[in-house]
């Protein structure tokens, strides 16, 4: 029987969240200000660690984290200010019950975001590397990406993946893409969504060198 995750301390999340960001900015996916991270620390009610707004997430500190509950707000006596995407975090982590959230604004994630847009999404197949992804189990598989629209408006923004994640018939997993922006991915515990974000980044840099060759394959 599979045991519910074991929920990190504070100083663990932040730690480990810290750890992200530094590398996460290392490889050119967080740089400057933009992305944000968050783990769950408890539920019933939810208390959500995230990142304080407009941080470099490159130099985080231990004191650039703020507790939230599940209406998106700092607990009592806490006065900074969550990230401006704090609700989509809130949404993970109560809709697709993730223990972390982490995002991401890479180059290539950016592109293919706006080359497949209009589409709203694409399929990525066939590489080994979608193994890295929960429950995908052979390099011969698809994985949908979807793409969102823009928006400054997260709460609307929020609520359009809340639909996604509780749709039984094919619900949003792993990660998606926000148009121009970047990319959320989840997972139960920060190594989890960290892994989703390394392979999904992974794979979009496949795919977007192969249409920067200008075909479906190239042979040398
Ligand atoms: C270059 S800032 C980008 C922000 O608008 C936003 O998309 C972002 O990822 C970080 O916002 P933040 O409020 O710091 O969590
Ligand atoms: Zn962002």
């Amino acid at each position: 029987m599979n045991q519910p995750p074991t929920r990190p301390s504070a100083t663990e999340a932040t730690d480990a969240l810290r750890a992200a960001g530094a590398d996460f900015h290392h490889r050119g996916w967080s740089l400057g200000t933009s992305s944000n991270y968050s783990a769950v620390l408890g539920r019933d009610p939810l208390d959500l660690l995230v990142t304080v707004s407009g941080k470099h997430k490159g130099r985080l500190s231990a004191d650039d984290f703020v507790h939230v509950g599940a209406d998106g707000k700092p607990a009592a006596g806490d006065n900074k200010k969550s990230s401006a995407e704090t609700m989509l975090h809130v949404v993970l982590a109560e809709a697709a019950g993730a223990g972390a959230v982490l995002h991401t604004h890479s180059v290539w994630g950016t592109l293919l975001s706006d080359r497949y847009g209009d589409a709203g999404g694409w399929a990525i197949e066939g590489y080994e590397m979608l193994k890295g992804l929960d429950g995908i189990t052979t390099h011969q598989s698809a994985k949908y990406i979807e793409v969102f629209p823009n928006t400054q408006d997260i709460p609307t923004l929020a609520q359009q993946v809340r639909g996604r994640l509780e749709d039984d018939a094919d619900p949003l997993r792993h990660g998606f893409l926000i148009r121009k922006h970047g990319l959320y991915a989840w997972g139960e515990d920060i190594d989890a969504a960290r892994r989703h974000i390394e392979v999904l980044e992974f794979l979009f840099e496949c795919e977007g060198r192969r249409l920067a060759w200008g075909g479906e394959s190239v042979r040398l």
